[in-house]
């Protein structure tokens, strides 16, 4: 069985290109790597033997979104910083002071400050310093200033000066702070890098190396650069360990058994070995050259994590603002001139666009890192107070963007950007939410996205309480492809027409809108849906124990189910179960459905006529619809419903024995217990963690400090607890979604069994009273 990534989490490692390219460059100087050379028949080579290798499936970067969550987060005035630094709230180091701790953190924050003006950036509202978002946050962004920004539309004053309030929707972004796109690590950067960048240059125009792998191995020499790097203020800032699962101990690991993510961290371990056993020993012998030491697997993971967990996907516009850029393309794509205010990062954040200004401008996306504003943190409630979009020297229209927008700016080296936040360079602007207003000394908060706790975990290092994005991800398990007869070949077919995998997503089932009346897919999660009931409200929901059902006599059971909320399951859901229980001859069925459903699309296209929405494959049947209409039900109908019916029961009971399987894999003997113990354990770790807080209490003195190596003891214990945790909040997200769902659908099951059997009752009295 494939083990898919459900988060798309993997990285585009593409391991024996990346070993030819860096054995290319550990054997040719800078000046010496050039087309038509012999390393330039080594890496033809090279790509030759790799095409066959299947292409990592890309995914896109965690894009910092507005959304929502932070939790036991206030609790943390003693954190253990991401470097591993315990940090005790805002005093100033006193004799008791960890001296490698908090001090080294403050000043390793003023240096960056001072670096990040040198580059052109302004700081003048925000400071950076120890965060206060959840233990393991490291530092953060905070506001130097009150700040607020006016809700967008006409200001108050309007009706007495109309003409002073300004169009509505019109009003600009407050900017907090602004970091220079020409400071940003990219691709690009790696090219002007003096020493390597013209063998960077060279594998990128070649496709031999992909962008991200050329940021993540310039992050690693950057690094191991020291002092000399251009960037030696920022990289002393960033954590030096990573909470991801990638860095877990073994025991750390075990906290996830049975969960989606273990297997996926297997899997992205496995290859981040490979592709460092291949990097390895090129790499070594490029870093010699450099006179720089040897890089080690830490390197590498530090690299892979410090990408993972701040990269961006920048949407550089040739011209203004990004998100009116975005805004100005839909508005041109949808032939209407009134933007939506997307903004770049997608968090709807920015200004809209009037009528009539539909201006398009084109925008290049260029994926990297920008110091500065990855010192910002991800909350999902309350809502995060800023966005941030890039921003490019207003430009007249009418040019091509390529040339010479903000990727020119980007192109520049740090140095040279030291233009202050002028209007002539195109800068990444953290924005202040319209109708928001922050304090002096506040937390700034940006979302990274409508992120599940599975992403947030691999990707960043910790989970959110109450997050509201949670999924369940379930696999149908499908045989070696060697084994396979022909209704499996049937199915998997039919299910790429569909354009699903044997694979999908459950969010809460409190949050999955129902079939729209046209029978159109209410598939994924419903908006501002009703928040997933956690903890004890969700074991209530789910009844109790591994596997817990519906119990009791067959008369409470019915009653239970019938006072159950109906399932809905997504479209997409529904229509991957049942490929899996359809017959052959109901497979045929449906793929001639499908084309001739296509065919139909294709001749509306051509005759230029409106499309009919994409319907649902399976037939809607809502329970409580067919059970008011039963007793008016002829014959025909109710055997027209019957199958239909009796196809659901088969799908429901598929989904039912998925479902038991995972909460099996979760709590039963292989997993991590109940969710009732894991409960208990998280209620503990809160108990500790007051009573350590109290302990640490800011600004407590402890005279003479205790011994370095108690200190490391304790750094690793904090370590421990933070992962055990992370671990909890997201696998408890994950038993809690399992049981809500398995709860509904064996309530639905009994409904449905009830109703058949009223059916068949009446079909057959129907049919004896015809007779
Ligand atoms: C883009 S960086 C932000 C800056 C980071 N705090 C630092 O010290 O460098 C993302 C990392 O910040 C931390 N982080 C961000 N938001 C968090 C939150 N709500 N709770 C805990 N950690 C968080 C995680 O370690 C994450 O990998």
């Amino acid at each position: 069985m494939v083990v898919g990534l459900g988060f798309r989490a993997a990285a585009r490692d593409n391991p024996a290109i990346i070993y030819q390219i860096l054995r290319a460059l550990s054997s040719a100087s800078a000046s010496t790597v050039a087309p038509g050379t012999g390393v330039a028949a080594a890496l033809r080579a090279a790509t030759v033997a790799d095409a066959g290798t299947p292409k990592a499936e890309g995914r896109a970067l965690p894009r910092w979104l507005p959304a929502a969550a932070m939790a036991a987060a206030a609790a943390a005035a003693t954190m253990v910083a991401a470097g591993g630094l315990v940090v005790s709230g805002d005093a100033p180091p006193g004799p008791a002071a960890d001296a490698s701790g908090q001090s080294n953190q403050a000043a390793a924050a003023r240096e960056l400050e001072d670096w990040l003006k040198a580059q052109g950036a302004d700081v003048s509202k925000v400071q950076i310093k120890p965060s206060q978002a959840g233990p393991g946050a490291g530092l953060g962004l905070f506001a130097t200033a009150a700040v607020s920004a006016q809700r967008h539309g006409a200001s108050w004053w309007s009706w007495l000066w109309p003409r002073r309030g300004g169009a509505a929707g019109q009003r600009e972004p407050t900017t907090l702070a602004a970091f220079p796109l020409a400071a940003a690590i990219t691709a690009r950067k790696a090219c002007q890098d003096p020493q390597l960048g013209e063998q960077f240059s060279w594998m990128l125009d070649r496709q031999l190396l992909d962008e991200r792998t050329a940021v993540m191995v310039y992050l690693l020499v950057e690094r191991l650069r020291g002092d000399k790097s251009a960037y030696a203020p920022w990289i002393r800032a960033l954590p030096q360990s990573f909470d991801a699962p990638i860095n877990f101990a073994a025991a750390d690991l075990s906290e996830l058994r049975g969960t989606t993510l273990a297997k996926a961290v297997e899997a992205v371990s496995r290859r981040m070995r490979d592709t460092w056993s291949r990097l390895e020993s090129p790499l070594a012998a490029l870093c010699r050259d450099l006179g720089l030491r040897r890089p080690t697997w830490d390197d590498w993971v530090w690299a892979y994590c410090v990408w993972w967990s701040r990269g961006q996907s920048l949407p550089v516009p040739e011209s203004g603002s990004a998100t009116k850029a975005l805004a100005s393309l839909s508005a041109a794509s949808n032939g209407h001139g009134h933007g939506n205010g997307a903004s770049g990062n997608g968090n709807g954040g920015g200004a809209g666009l009037a009528a009539g200004a539909v201006r398009k401008v084109n925008i290049e996306v260029v994926e990297g890192l920008v110091p500065g504003l990855d010192f910002a943190n991800h909350r999902h409630s309350p809502p995060p107070q800023c966005w941030w979009e890039v921003v490019a020297p207003e430009r007249p229209t009418g040019k091509d963007a390529t040339g010479s927008t903000g990727s020119a700016s980007a192109s520049a080296t740090p140095s040279s950007a030291s233009t202050s936040a002028s209007s002539n360079a195109t800068m990444v602007r953290l924005q202040l939410h319209a109708g928001t207003r922050v304090r002096p000394g506040e937390e700034l908060f940006i979302s990274y996205g409508d992120k599940s706790n599975e992403e947030l975990l691999m990707l960043y290092g910790f989970a959110a309480p109450g997050n509201p994005h949670e999924f369940l991800m379930l696999y149908c398990p499908i045989p070696p492809q060697a084994e396979w007869d022909d209704v499996m070949h049937a199915r998997m077919e039919l299910l790429q027409s569909y354009g699903l995998r044997p694979q999908f997503f459950l969010p809460h089932p409190d949050s999955v809108s129902g079939p729209s009346e046209d029978g159109t897919a209410g598939s994924g999660a419903k908006r501002g849906g009703k928040k997933p009931a956690g903890g004890k409200a969700a074991a209530a929901d789910s009844g109790s124990g591994a596997g817990a059902g519906v119990q009791g006599d067959a008369a409470a059971e019915a009653a239970a189910a019938a006072a159950a909320p109906p399932l809905v399951l997504p479209g997409d859901v529904l229509d991957t179960l049942e490929v899996f229980v359809l017959n052959f001859q109901e497979l045929a069925h449906r793929s001639r459905a499908l084309q001739t459903q296509t065919e139909d699309r294709r001749a509306a296209r051509a005759a230029g006529s409106p499309l009919a929405a994409v319907a649902q494959h399976s037939p809607v049947l809502e329970l409580a619809a067919l059970r008011s209409r039963l007793p008016r039900m002829a014959a025909a109908e109710l055997k027209h419903y019957l199958a239909s019916l009796g196809l659901r029961m088969a799908t429901l009971t598929a989904f039912i024995r998925l479902l038991e399987i995972k909460v099996l894999e979760l709590e039963g003997a292989e997993g991590t217990g109940s969710l009732e113990q894991d409960e208990q354990l998280l209620a503990r770790l809160d108990a500790q963690a007051a009573a350590s807080l109290a302990e640490d209490a800011p600004g407590k003195l402890v005279y003479p400090p205790a011994p370095k190596q108690q200190q490391q003891h304790k750094e690793r214990e904090h370590e421990r607890t933070r992962r055990l945790r992370a671990a909890l909040v997201y696998r408890m997200g994950q038993k809690q979604l399992a049981r809500a769902w398995l709860v509904r659908a064996k309530a639905e099951l009994t409904n449905l069994l009830a109703l058949m059997r009223d059916m068949e009752t009446r079909c057959s009295s129907l049919e004896r009273a015809k007779k």
